[in-house]
């Protein structure tokens, strides 16, 4: 147990994320020294510009740009990092571990890009490193894989983890506008960034796979381990044949234990799928998140919630923050990585997933044979076939079972390339359902 009479804490980055930390750790002081054990102190805040407007009343004293200085600091116990990116956040969360302060950080691009440097770093200066806050915002998702379900073996996690994509497929679906009207929308309602790319190609949403493919299966999964496809191809009519199913379009970061030539794998992707309307991800609206987690003894549980804002990403900083500074005074550490799996990455190729594939035909004999065989040469197997319209209206919409990525997708390149087929007018993966 350690004699400390306060614990300090230094916030690097005051913006959307940092300013509600501060506000939180000021505000919520009595109640914070009440659950720590100790008073929680506010010694600094490391910002790039002192007279730039804020969100929130600091007192004064605290803001510096000496960001460096701030972590050096001998007196500093925890650092919180919610400046974002790769640098200086890097060196800054090492330089903190390595000058022995516990580090809260809700940096995703960073953990995912080089989480095993931080993780390193973190076991040999024997302090906390946690980051409950980079995957789905105030959703308790990472801790709840890593101590929760400790006992138990993920096997499956789905994930609606940004809420950006989430709020067009959602405008898409309700409205049937399209991808760029939506888009627009989202950005004027301030859910979007003017560079949209992170979001609406997916990266976000990679890197947030990593890190739970990571916890989920106890290996190292980076963030360029993770198949990626975002939504700005999907178009209204990929919605409404989705609709006329019974499902809807979601952007799923999906990770999953995979049987491989060497016992099982890592599978971890991002991309558009259609999932049936009465999956429990498909009433997540709006901008919210959802993780749906699929485990042997547990069986499915889903976390629901707001995935993004200051203010709820603060929350789930000011949780870890707790949880550290608790460690801290018994002397202890939280669960560190667990990567003792080591499981090797699937490639995308190889994993086996399902196709909605819908093609304008000519409605005549012969034709169904045609589309058919070319799933059959390909070893996919079809699991429904729907004619819709007549003569020269006439469009097959196919949806097979399982089979690996690649042989679905050479069956749509052939598909594309038959006299028969006018036009494959929309090609989504499909999840949720049976295989
Ligand atoms: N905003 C969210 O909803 C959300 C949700 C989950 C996770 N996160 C993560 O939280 C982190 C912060 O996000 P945010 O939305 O608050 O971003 P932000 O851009 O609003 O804030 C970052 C702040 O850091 C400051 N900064 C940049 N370089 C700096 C430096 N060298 N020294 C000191 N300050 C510096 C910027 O001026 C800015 O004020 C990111 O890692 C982000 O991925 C954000
Ligand atoms: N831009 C992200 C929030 C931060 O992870 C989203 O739209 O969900
Ligand atoms: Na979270």
């Amino acid at each position: 147990m350690s004699d400390k009479r306060t614990l300090k804490v230094a916030v690097l980055g005051c913006g959307a994320v940092g300013s509600q930390v501060v506000r939180l750790l000021t505000e919520q002081s009595d109640d914070l020294t009440a659950r720590v054990g100790v008073p929680v102190e506010l010694v600094g805040v490391g910002v790039r510009r002192l007279d730039a407007p804020r969100d929130v009343d600091l007192p004064d004293g605290l803001l510096t740009t000496d960001v460096a200085g701030l972590v050096a600091r001998a007196d500093v116990d925890l650092v919180v990092e919610v400046i974002g990116g790769i640098e200086p956040a890097r060196t800054l969360i090492l330089s903190a571990l390595d000058n022995g302060a516990s580090v809260v950080t809700a940096n995703k691009a960073l953990l995912a890009e080089d989480g095993p440097t931080l993780f390193e770093a973190a076991e040999k200066a024997e302090r906390d490193l946690y980051y409950e806050a980079a995957v789905a915002g105030a959703i308790p998702i990472l801790r709840p894989l890593r101590e929760s379900l400790a006992g138990d073996k993920v096997t499956r996690v789905l994930g609606i983890v940004n809420g950006t994509t989430n709020f067009i497929l959602d405008k898409m679906d309700s409205s049937g506008a399209g991808f760029s009207e939506a888009l627009e929308e989202a950005q004027e309602l301030g859910y979007a960034e003017a560079d949209p790319t992170a979001d609406v190609e997916g990266f976000d949403a990679a890197a947030k796979a990593a890190i739970l493919a990571s916890l989920a299966f106890h290996s190292r999964v980076t963030a360029a381990d993770v198949y990626r496809e975002g939504i700005s191809d999907v178009t209204a009519a990929d919605v409404a044949s989705a609709r006329d199913m019974g499902s809807v379009v979601k952007l799923l970061a999906i990770c999953e234990l995979r049987p491989g030539p060497n016992g099982d794998q890592v599978a971890a992707r991002v991309h558009p799928a259609m999932i049936p309307r009465t999956h429990p991800l498909a009433s997540v609206r709006e901008a919210f998140n959802a993780v749906f987690v699929e485990s042997e003894a547990a069986g499915q549980l889903m976390f629901y919630g707001p995935g993004a804002g200051g203010a709820p990403t603060a929350s789930a900083v000011l949780g870890d923050l707790v949880t550290v500074a608790r460690n801290r005074l018994a002397g202890t550490r939280g669960m560190g990585e667990s990567a003792y799996a080591d499981r090797a990455v699937q490639p995308m190729g190889e994993t086996r997933t399902r196709y909605h594939v819908a093609i304008d035909v000519d409605d005549r004999a012969g034709v169904l044979a045609a589309v058919a065989n070319a799933f059959a040469d390909h070893d996919v197997s079809i699991q429904t076939v729907r004619q819709e319209g007549r003569g020269a209206d006439a469009q097959l919409v196919v949806v097979s079972h399982a089979a690996p990525d690649a042989a679905l997708a050479a069956t749509v390149e052939q598909l594309r390339s038959m006299d028969i087929v006018r036009e494959v007018t929309s090609v989504m993966r499909v999840e949720g359902g049976d295989e």
